[in-house]
């Protein structure tokens, strides 16, 4: 398994260009089940669980191809209903192939996700969604079975917890079905109305993406489309992250500071200069004092959980205390204990974490045990005395393209070690 290998002590400083947004390729693969043609997608990025989403396309019979960045998705040839356990279990997001495939095809078979490493992660707002356009679903042996007779229904559906699959999943049914849909109590993020720009390419009716509330009117069919995928706001939130850790100054480009606003508040009350442009975002950090923030994670617009542990990390590094709450998943502080075997001043209370002064970092060999874990603690490798270790990296390179390029070329001395 390989691992990343950091010498810390190292400033960053410099330029790094932002991928496409892994929470937002990842959904609009799966709507390219929804059209009978071709669609292209731009700025894909390139990272484990995109090669996990085109394998179980290809399982379903769809046509993959890449162009560069681009990524080009056959609908037309899918003739497969079944998204099976192997590659489901590498990645929660394959869930979202149920919606595009009970939709279009009146059946789909996928399996379970399961929990991992920060919760247990139900889907019973999918099922429950999908059985009120009038789907028949049993789960068994590890399975979702969902036919229906005929297309689905719309349906006023209100789901009691803001879900981002959820609300994609339900999303992307609603489009073929017969009649009006209207989500309630939706997720708003910035990548569900990434989402619905791609289905509204493909010929869906869709209004309110982005608010509580997304009506759908369904329509006979959908087609290919030509999409491009928004940049990454946790992956630039990340490097602006590790430029105030670091006590650099470093420039993102291909981003946008619209969707991330909850962070830069968050990076500027912790002292740090932050300058945005239409789409690059500055942070400069350099001969000023690093102060830690109180953060409390919340549905978007709140602070995103995505960003936790990496705030995690910048505040054990930071001067003064604050506390972490974390409100959505109930078991994302995986990486405090291994914060605290590199020197880390933290002390969980129920789902909030205490970070007080750190006298000293130093690096150690510790545990990614999952992909935003596995970034806070390459960020504070960083910033620690002497070598530290990360093993189990494959989380990291579900989500980050190239994080060791893109660091090194910023100064920091990372290296992945195969093993
Ligand atoms: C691929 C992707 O986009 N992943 C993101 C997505 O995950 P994901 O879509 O899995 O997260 P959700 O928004 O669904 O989860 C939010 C909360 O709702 C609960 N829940 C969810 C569904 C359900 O049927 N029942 C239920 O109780 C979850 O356990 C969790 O406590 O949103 C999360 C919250 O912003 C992010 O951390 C993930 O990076
Ligand atoms: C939790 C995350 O992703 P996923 O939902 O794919 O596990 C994440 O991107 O931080």
């Amino acid at each position: 398994m390989d691992q990343f290998v950091i010498q810390g002590g190292t400033t960053l400083a410099g330029e790094v260009t932002i991928s496409g947004a892994k929470n937002a390729a990842l959904p609009i693969l799966f709507a390219a089940l929804l059209g009978n043609g071709k669609s292209i997608f731009s700025n894909v990025p390139q990272l484990r669980d995109i090669g996990t989403t085109e394998a179980l396309l290809k399982t379903l019979g769809a046509e993959v191809k890449w162009h560069g960045d681009k990524l080009e998705v056959d609908g037309s040839t899918v003739d497969k209903v079944l998204a099976p356990y192997e590659l489901v279990k590498q990645m929660r997001a394959s869930v979202l192939a149920l919606g595009p495939l009970l939709a279009r095809f009146g059946q789909a078979q996928v399996s379970l996700p399961g929990g991992c490493a920060i919760g247990a992660r139900p889907v019973d707002l999918h099922i429950r969604g999908l059985e009120k356009m009038g789907a028949t679903i049993v789960v068994e042996n590890g399975y979702i079975n969902a036919t229906s007779s005929g297309r689905l229904q719309g349906a006023d559906i209100y789901m009691e917890t803001v879900s981002v699959g959820a609300t994609e999943n339900l999303l992307m049914a609603a489009t073929l079905a017969d009649g009006k849909t209207v989500l309630e109590n939706a997720a708003r993020e910035p990548e569900i109305v990434n989402l619905a720009e791609c289905l509204v390419a493909m010929g869906a009716k869709i209004s309110g993406a982005g608010t509580h509330r997304i009506e759908v009117e369904g329509v006979e069919q959908l087609s290919g489309c030509e999409h491009k995928i928004l940049p990454d706001r946790i992956e630039t939130g990340t490097f602006l992250v590790a430029a105030a850790m670091a006590k650099g100054e470093v420039l993102c480009h291909n981003t946008d500071h619209q969707s991330l606003e909850p962070v830069l508040e968050k990076l500027r009350d912790a002292n740090a200069l932050v300058e945005v442009q239409q789409d690059s975002i500055y942070i400069d950090m350099r001969q000023r004092e690093l102060k830690a923030v109180n953060i409390k994670t919340m549905p978007h617009p709140g602070f995103p959980t995505d960003m936790q542990a990496q705030f995690t990390a910048m505040n054990v590094v930071a001067n003064g205390s604050a506390t972490i709450t974390e409100t959505i998943f109930e078991n994302r502080f995986m990486h405090v204990p291994e914060l605290q075997r590199m020197g880390a001043n933290i002390r969980l209370e129920g789902n909030t974490a205490i970070c007080g002064d750190t006298e000293k970092l130093s690096g150690a060999q510790v545990m990614a045990t999952d992909l935003r874990a596995s970034a806070s603690l390459i960020l504070t490798g960083i910033v620690a005395q002497g070598e530290t270790v990360v093993d189990r990296i494959y989380h990291v390179d579900r989500g980050y393209q190239r994080i060791e390029d893109k660091l090194s070329k910023l100064g920091a001395n990372i290296k992945r070690r195969h093993n």
